[in-house]
């Protein structure tokens, strides 16, 4: 993309508010997913928490985004165990 269309302030901040709107969705997803995941782990009697995958996730996002990638990835985790941390999708 050309750089004056990239400054231009009005697209910028569409783009900028497109990709928010598709992070959320992908951060809400995410966490429906592993709850539902984690209920069916407690319902065939599992453990909940798999810190091997939990260690291979998080350096994923290390490796993706630097230190700050492995801060994103403990809130991705804390969501996917504590949906009630969330507002219910549409409220
Ligand atoms: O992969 C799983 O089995 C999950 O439950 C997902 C997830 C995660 O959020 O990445 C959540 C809890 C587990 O301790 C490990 C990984």
């Amino acid at each position: 993309m050309p750089l004056a269309a990239t400054l231009d302030a009005g697209l910028r901040d569409e783009q900028v508010t497109e990709l928010d709107s598709t992070i959320i969705e992908l951060v809400r997803r995410r966490s429906e997913l592993v709850t539902r995941l984690q209920q069916a782990k407690s319902l065939a009697g599992l453990p909940r928490t798999q810190l091997g995958q939990e260690t291979e996730m998080l350096n994923r996002y290390r490796s993706a985004l630097g230190a700050q990638g492995t801060t994103l990835a403990l809130l991705l985790l804390k969501l996917g165990n504590r949906p009630d941390l969330l507002p219910s999708a549409g409220a």
